[in-house]
């Protein structure tokens, strides 16, 4: 799969020119000067995304995809090494242009992206990751495909319906929804992607990736934001992409077939403009970046490997690239969970979540009734969570100071009676979990009269299984409190600082 080679005795590392959640992509120079793109991943990163990556590249020889290079590996680092595309990304290109494209610039760069897809579709291959991040500019104006790390290749004609995987915003109804999904996935992203073009934007970019999950499964497609702005062609061709019902959706080739893009093939030249206009602007960018952030590539390089900082800088996984999940990690748990709560869980954004989605009543109308359910037993089993951590923090102060009260309140020491095996030992042990029945245990440990004033109510299970074991020497008195009171006579007042106590007196 990849060479065991020293990758620097053959390439010299430059500039940084993309990062995405695991990967660093550095601009390198092979000893024969020619430039390429190399892919870097930590061993701790996504390593298995990368070696797909490397397969299905190898696999694809395209005008319009990413061409494959080679791979290495060194000091727990792979490396892959690929062409170069010096414009980067679209996405690089419009944030580091403050530009915004045209419909002719955006039907020229779909049509290559079209192509591009097109050949993977007939070699049974889903890209599942289309967006703009992934789509770059070479110094001639050619579009590429790149970044197949979530990529799939296709055994059968439909496609493991069980992963959830890309990058939410560009993810289809189908996909979310975990339903069987085809290569159309690809033709659903393009969609969004054309919004993205269009809009600098994806449709639901502004709120929480997970929201936006519900949102595209529950709603219906977000066409162009303006219509009226652009072209009845671009339009369809939004639309014609974003079909919910997979068999409405055109193929990449019926979309080549389409208006608006056999325009875009016309304006090829476009692209050409477009990169020669800007080329200067984007060097001059990454020059400054590198210079200012980076002493040297290898610094850089082993910081990458310790840094979690950096990691945690671009938030959370989901909003900042690719997200990869299998129906076996969910199935290991013993459980099918709904999507979100397994992205909750993976990406560790509970709390966040659970915020946003009690604030918003609209979100939860959103959801099915399963959907609900679900997530109302996700919310109790967090909700239990953090009370045990709660009552952990709290009761070893609790505990103590109530002894401590306790023992004040209580000084003249009662004489000891009986040891302790004297309690009769074929009696079942008490199976309470309360912090009473532990005081209770406590105190029939100590061969001494037992008197504990507790200062809230006893379960009344507990009550009755100690009365149930008839050990002589406990006797407990009848339990009163303000509720009960209340309920026999509801017309009572009680005292707010009344104080139930409850009084277990050991006989001997
Ligand atoms: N061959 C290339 N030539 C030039 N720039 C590239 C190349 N490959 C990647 N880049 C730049 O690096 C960025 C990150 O690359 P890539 O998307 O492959 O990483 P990733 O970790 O797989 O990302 P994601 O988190 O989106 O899955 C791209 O958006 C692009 O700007």
């Amino acid at each position: 799969m990849y060479s065991n080679q020293d990758p620097e005795e053959q390439f010299e590392l430059n500039e940084l020119i993309g990062e995405g959640a695991y990967a660093k992509v550095y601009k390198g120079r092979h000893k024969n000067g020619q430039i390429v793109a190399i892919k870097i991943v930590p061993s701790t990163g996504e390593i298995q995304s990368l070696i797909k990556e490397i397969q299905i590249l190898k696999e694809c020889q395209h005008a319009h995809i990413v061409q494959y290079y080679g791979s290495f590996y060194k000091d727990g680092n792979l490396w892959l090494v690929m062409e170069y595309c010096v414009g980067g990304s679209i996405i690089d290109l419009l944030k580091i242009t403050q530009k915004t494209l045209t419909e002719s610039e955006i039907a020229a760069i779909l049509y290559h992206v079209l192509l591009g897809i097109e050949y993977l579709h007939a070699n049974k291959k889903i890209h599942r990751d289309i967006k703009a991040g992934n789509i770059l500019l070479d110094e001639k104006g050619t579009i590429k495909i790149a970044d197949f790390g979530v990529a799939a290749q296709l055994i059968y004609t439909n496609a493991d319906k069980g992963t959830v995987i890309g990058t939410p915003v560009y993810m289809s109804p189908e996909v979310i929804s975990k339903n069987r999904y085809n290569h159309l996935t690809d033709i659903w992203s393009l969609g969004v992607t054309a919004i993205e073009l269009a809009e600098g934007k994806p449709p639901y970019s502004h709120i929480h990736p997970v929201r936006a999950m519900f949102a595209i499964k529950n709603n219906p497609p977000q066409g162009l934001t303006n219509p009226e702005k652009w072209s009845k062609e671009f339009n369809d061709f939004v639309k014609s992409c974003l079909r919910v019902q997979v068999s409405e959706r055109p193929s990449a080739q019926q979309l080549l077939q389409s208006p608006f893009i056999k325009q875009g093939k016309q304006d090829q030249k476009k692209l050409v403009n477009l990169i020669e206009n800007f080329l200067n602007q984007i060097d001059e960018y990454r020059q400054s970046k590198t210079q200012g952030n980076l002493e040297n590539i290898q610094t850089l390089i082993s910081k990458q490997e310790n840094s979690e900082d950096e990691e945690q800088s671009c938030g959370t996984v989901v909003e900042c690239g690719t997200l990869v999940i299998k129906e076996e990690e969910v199935q290991s748990k013993g459980e099918k969970e709904l999507d979100f709560v397994t992205y909750a869980k993976k990406e560790k954004i509970i709390n966040e979540i659970i915020d946003e989605q009690l604030s918003d009543e609209q979100q939860m109308e959103n959801m099915n009734q399963d959907e609900r359910k679900k997530f109302l037993a996700f919310l109790h089993s967090q909700m239990e969570e953090e009370i045990s951590k709660v009552k952990q923090k709290y009761m070893p102060k609790i505990e103590m100071l109530t002894q401590k009260i306790k023992s004040n309140e209580s000084p003249e020491p009662t004489k000891p009676t009986k040891p302790l095996q004297q309690i009769p030992q074929t009696k079942p042990q008490l199976l309470i979990q309360t912090q009473q029945s532990q005081q209770v245990q406590q105190q029939l440990q100590q061969p001494q009269k037992i008197e504990v004033a507790v200062p809230f109510q006893v379960n009344p299970e507990v009550l009755q299984k100690l009365s149930n074991l008839k050990i002589p020497q406990i006797k407990i008195q009848n339990v009163s409190s303000p509720t009960a009171q209340l309920r026999s006579n509801p017309k009572q007042k009680v005292n707010p600082e009344y104080q139930v106590k409850q009084n277990i007196h050991s006989n001997y």
